[in-house]
């Protein structure tokens, strides 16, 4: 039987991408490399390029790593040393991971790559794609977590687009019947952010510099939105956001991360054990690899992708059930 491995996009030289049969997998990036130190072997990598860049001297390669052809009777083995290698690090290894690679993932510099094309001019404007995005995460809130009650949600905004999507989500919560609460602690000067401030503010929704301590989040709300980093994170959080994502750890309110469980890196996951443990995740665009390893309910949204684009970054998007803003996954 086929296993799926992990699933990523990379740029490499156009050269390269020419013969691209003849790539060895040490060239392929460091979760293959992860997976031959832990396995002692190399996994069968299909490689197929999806986009040039503007100079046309590299080209983005979607790579899906299998162990069916390398690996044969060994793949138990690794599979075993790799939910070992999870469970001390405190993870869960996903039974969903071949599910989840089964719509394909993007990388980082696919996601980054993909959302150029869409806002290409002409084309979609960053505002109307995060309205979307920010609508997929209300609807999933609300399908994942229906108010029973009270309907107190905490958004938790970061300092780049993922934040912005928290901040059209909370909009959009308050017209479902929600009372959200937004906590902003670092505000880029750019317009759309401020304009989405103030429509929140109209409103009537309060937006808070300071995080509420674990027990007021517990207390306080009856779900909270992770919007804090996206597809852009890299290494280990830095202030004020390190003592948040402690702090919502430490609650234990329902938490719905938006694209990313904020901490985790976008290939590899939550690698110094610090990021997010949500309960649901809603994935903007297609999954990052990263999903592989969630094991809650995962939610896609972002219905905005033209076929064109998807079809060019190998998406298998599945359809989405009439006007529904996101897809169970
Ligand atoms: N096509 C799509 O899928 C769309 C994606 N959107 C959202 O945009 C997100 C990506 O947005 P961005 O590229 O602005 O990036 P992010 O929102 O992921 O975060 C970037 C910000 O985080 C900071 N940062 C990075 N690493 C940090 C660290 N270790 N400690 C503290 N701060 C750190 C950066 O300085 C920057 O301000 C996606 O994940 C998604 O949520 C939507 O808004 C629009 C459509
Ligand atoms: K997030």
């Amino acid at each position: 039987m086929c296993r799926h491995i992990c699933a990523a996009t990379m740029w490499v030289p156009a050269a390269t991408s020419r013969s691209l049969p003849c790539l060895q997998p040490a060239s392929l990036g460091v979760q293959l490399r992860a997976y031959r130190r832990l396995s002692g072997l190399w996994p069968h990598v299909a490689a197929q390029p999806v986009a040039a860049d503007s100079s046309q001297r590299r080209c983005l390669v979607y790579l899906a790593a299998s162990s069916a052809l390398t690996l044969g009777r060994h793949a138990e083995r690794v599979r075993c040393t790799l939910l070992r290698r999870r469970r001390r690090l405190g993870g869960e290894f996903s039974t969903a991971r071949a599910a989840t690679l089964g719509v394909a993932t993007l990388g980082r510099e696919a996601a980054a790559a993909l959302d150029e094309d869409l806002m290409s001019t002409p084309g979609f404007s960053i505002d109307q794609l995060m309205e979307l995005a920010g609508l997929s995460v209300a609807s999933a809130v609300l399908e994942a977590f229906p108010p029973k009650g009270s309907r107190r949600a905490l958004l938790v905004c970061g300092p780049g687009n993922n934040g912005g999507d928290g901040l059209v989500a909370a909009r959009h919560l308050w017209h479902f019947g929600y009372t959200p609460v937004v906590v902003y602690p670092v505000r880029p000067a750019r317009q759309l952010f401020t304009n989405l401030v103030v429509q929140c503010e109209q409103l009537g929704i309060p937006v808070l510099t300071g995080m509420p301590t674990s027990e007021e989040v517990t207390e306080g709300f009856d779900v909270a939105v992770d919007a804090i980093f996206g597809f852009s994170f890299k290494g280990t959080p830095r202030a004020p956001f390190d003592s948040i994502l402690k702090t919502l750890r430490a609650s234990s309110v329902k938490l719905v991360s938006v694209d990313i469980p904020s901490g985790w890196d976008v290939e590899l996951g939550d690698v110094s054990g610090e990021g997010l443990r949500p309960d649901a995740l809603v994935s903007l665009t297609a999954p990052k690899p990263c999903a592989a390893d969630f094991s809650g309910r995962h939610f896609l949204g972002g219905r905005f992708v033209p076929p064109g684009i998807a079809e060019k970054y190998g998406l298998r998007l599945p359809p989405y059930p009439g006007a529904a803003q996101v897809v169970e996954l």
